[in-house]
């Protein structure tokens, strides 16, 4: 079937195929399609989906809304107001440009798909033939959702996707690793989702925030009396969760005690409350992460080794934002723009050119706990608009924010010295991030207008798209 590639995504993920297909929601033939809506009709319902045809999709979502793009602008506004709870799978009926598809699954696109020809029946038939022996989790979710919320396109999510397809059906332990902030319990969640288990609990202990005295008992359960105040007995989270998963986060910080005790559980299935003889069948699956590196607490012996290779049957590491590269950024930014919008009802349209730089560069030690953070202030602080650079905090606005904020002369010149002066320099990164300020600089005064943007710099409209597109500015 030919299907859209851009660089790190691979296509309608499984959770939304599979929700679509195995619910037998309705497919919309919408904006955009009119013309073949004749030909589509009578392919999708031989494909077993109820079809209906038109330009409005069901404002409460729970349809797979085909939109047809090309010169006309319908397709494009009605993947925009596509609402929550459907899935849009966009459709070029004519060669789109790289930067036509991206802007398609920026703006909220499951899947693009190529009608090379004037015929695009053919292209429909094989995507839904494929969304129905798609693997995966059943789910109805919002368009652009991902692995239950675990949105993003870099080639490392990309392949975090493929991996919670693969790890969730497994039913073995799994170690998920990386910086506070990446997403590790989204990635749980997705690959409890994606697992036998999805319609059992899902349980979260942050192993980290509780004395371990107490967080034996919070597992483990207890006997009535089996400690001072144990007035009655009460279950622990291994009962509670029964056949769901338990997820163990921070497992780095579990007291050594605690960890035998865990690994014995993991080992024989069976556990015994605390206070009490009597033995418990433990029927979870678990889930450990961590956001210290493993095996160096092995080594150090402030983990142990048997547990951690327990744990580490299956791993996933997430990777940090800022290794995932600016359109991952910005791709995120416009997620939780959307989300956060609707929670809030506000209308913040976007960011300027140069505020998306200057989000798109910064290096997010928060990772993406902290870019949702920041757009949640933004939404409800600026409510509609676009956000500019004078809305984000000094940290985000960097070199820039501290040159427009130390006024003029002699002392603003210290400190571009100071700024030249400092440590760790490297001429052609700095010399790129001027360049690149001055190219967002240019694009904002002139809406975005290549040609004129490039006069304005004095350069060829080659140069500055060549730049742009190498440096992802694009
Ligand atoms: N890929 C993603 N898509 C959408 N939201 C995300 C993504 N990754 C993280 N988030 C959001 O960022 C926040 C932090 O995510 P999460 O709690 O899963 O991170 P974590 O790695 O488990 O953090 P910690 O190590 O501090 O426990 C949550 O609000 C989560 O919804």
């Amino acid at each position: 079937m030919p299907r859209a590639e851009i660089p790190g995504f691979s296509g309608v993920d499984p959770a939304c195929a599979q929700g679509a297909a195995s619910t037998g929601l309705e497919v919309l033939v919408g904006p955009g399609l009119e013309a073949h809506a004749g030909e589509l009709e009578p392919v999708i319902r031989a494909a077993g989906y109820p079809v209906r045809s038109g330009a409005r999709p069901h404002a409460d979502g729970g349809q797979l809304v085909l939109l047809g793009l090309d010169a006309s602008p319908a397709g494009w506004q009605g993947l925009d107001s596509c609402p929550a709870g459907s899935l849009a799978v966009a459709m070029f009926l004519a060669q789109p440009r790289p930067d036509e598809v991206r802007n398609a699954f920026r703006r909220g696109a499951a899947d693009v798909l190529l009608a090379e020809s004037e015929t695009p029946g053919g292209v429909v038939r094989d995507f839904l033939e494929a969304l129905r022996s798609s693997p995966g989790p059943a789910a109805g979710q919002p368009a652009g959702e991902r692995f239950g919320g675990l949105v993003g396109v870099s080639e490392a999510m990309t392949e975090i996707h493929s991996m919670v397809g693969l790890v969730g059906p497994a039913d073995t332990t799994v170690l998920i690793q990386g910086e506070s902030g990446t997403g590790k319990e989204l990635a749980a969640r997705a690959i409890h989702a994606a697992s036998p288990r999805a319609d059992a609990p899902f349980m979260a202990i942050n192993c980290g925030a509780i004395p371990p005295d107490l967080l034996e008992a919070e597992l483990f359960g207890h006997a009535k009396g089996a400690f001072t105040g144990a007035i009655q007995s009460r279950q622990g989270r291994f009962a509670k969760v029964g056949a769901g998963t338990l997820f163990l986060d921070e497992i780095g910080e579990m007291s050594p005690d605690l960890q035998v005790k865990l690994l014995r559980v993991i080992e024989e299935r069976t556990y015994e409350p605390l206070g009490s003889s009597r033995s418990v069948e433990f029927s979870a699956r678990i889930l450990a992460a961590t956001n210290q590196d493993l095996e160096l607490a092995v080594q150090a012996g402030r983990f142990r080794e048997d547990l951690y290779h327990r744990l580490n049957v299956l791993s996933l590491e997430l990777p940090a934002l800022r290794e995932r590269g600016g359109d991952e950024i910005l791709y995120l930014l416009d997620h939780f723009l959307a989300q956060l919008n609707r929670k809030h009802g506000t209308e913040v349209g976007g960011v300027t050119p140069l505020a998306g730089h200057l989000l798109a560069t910064y290096s997010w030690p928060g990772n993406v706990r902290e870019l949702r953070n920041l757009v949640e202030r933004l939404v409800i602080l600026k409510r509609a608009g676009l956000v500019e650079p004078a809305d984000l905090p000094q940290k985000v606005r960097g070199v820039q924010a501290s040159l427009e904020e130390t006024g003029s002369g002699a002392e603003r010149t210290e400190l571009e010295r100071d700024i030249l002066l400092g440590q760790g320099r490297d001429m052609k990164a700095e010399v790129e991030a001027f360049e690149n300020r001055m190219i967002m600089q240019a694009l904002e005064a002139t809406g975005g207008n290549r040609n004129q943007a490039a006069q304005l710099l004095g350069v060829k409209r080659t140069t500055l798209v060549e730049k742009l597109k190498k440096r992802n500015l694009g």
